[in-house]
């Protein structure tokens, strides 16, 4: 579904954020992406989407290059990125149709989608109030609504619990499983390890840039915490 080969991306101040990543998530997969702060994640995640370039290697979503068709592959995608930025003059509802009009997905089949998940997240009586009046989380569920109006089988979530209060983290939880368990595929960043070590059948951990694990997650925690897993890591390189 996803496939990242030989991936390395350098700012235009000189700064090399990755370093020659590959990975690969197959339907059914819940695959963990975990790192310190400044390691890359969002860099990754970032050129995944196609938000920005990469300097070297090659991005294919279900066989298409983010290289070279990249509307083909954004459509195959919901990102949710880890700063719910959307537009404030626009209520709840007008952004959800907003990004469903992009992405030309059928009145009926939206309607559908919205109803689902605006109640799992809570947000049916605040459709109609401008995302000006939201609270950050609540800018971050109309974000999750919109990503997944479209249904498609890939999501990439960055950071996606930061802001979320228990209920909505729980539901999101809850969101990614079924999803992974009728044969999409999730890839998310998160520094919240024992959330990920729940969660995830598959685990990358990148440091510095390059990534030092990647692999099942019970090959790589095996009896051990991740948190322990990612100090030994730390500490090694
Ligand atoms: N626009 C940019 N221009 C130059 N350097 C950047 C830019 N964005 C990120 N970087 C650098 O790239 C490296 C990786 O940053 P990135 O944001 O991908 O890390 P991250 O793992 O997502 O961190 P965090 O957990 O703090 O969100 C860092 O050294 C960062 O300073």
């Amino acid at each position: 579904m996803l496939k990242v080969n030989h991936v390395s991306k350098r700012y235009e101040d000189g700064t090399n954020a990755i370093t020659d990543i590959n990975l690969h998530i197959q339907s059914g997969d819940i695959y963990g992406f975990i790192g310190s702060n400044g390691a890359g994640k969002s860099t990754m995640i970032k050129s995944i989407v196609g938000i920005h370039p990469f300097n070297e290697g090659e991005i294919w979503i279900d066989g298409y290059s983010m290289r070279t068709d990249p509307v083909r592959c954004k459509k195959r995608i919901a990102f949710i990125p880890d700063n719910p930025d959307i537009y404030e003059h626009l209520t709840g509802l007008q952004y959800i149709h907003f990004l469903a009009d992009i992405f030309e997905v059928p009145f009926a089949k939206r309607k559908v989608s919205i109803e689902k998940y605006s109640t799992i997240f809570e947000m049916t009586n605040k459709l109609h109030n401008s995302i000006a009046s939201y609270s950050h989380g609540m800018k971050q569920r109309i974000a999750i609504i919109a990503a997944l109006v479209h249904q498609p089988a890939l999501f990439i979530l960055d950071e996606p619990f930061v802001g979320l209060d228990p209920t909505a983290s729980f539901e999101l939880k809850r969101v990614m499983s079924e999803h992974a368990e009728n044969g999409g595929a999730i890839f998310f960043s998160t520094h919240v390890l024992e959330v990920a070590q729940k969660l995830c059948n598959k685990v990358a951990i990148i440091h510095k840039g390059k990534l030092v694990k990647n692999g099942c997650m019970d090959e790589i925690a095996g009896s051990k915490s991740l948190e322990e897993i990612f100090m030994e890591v730390r500490n090694d390189t």
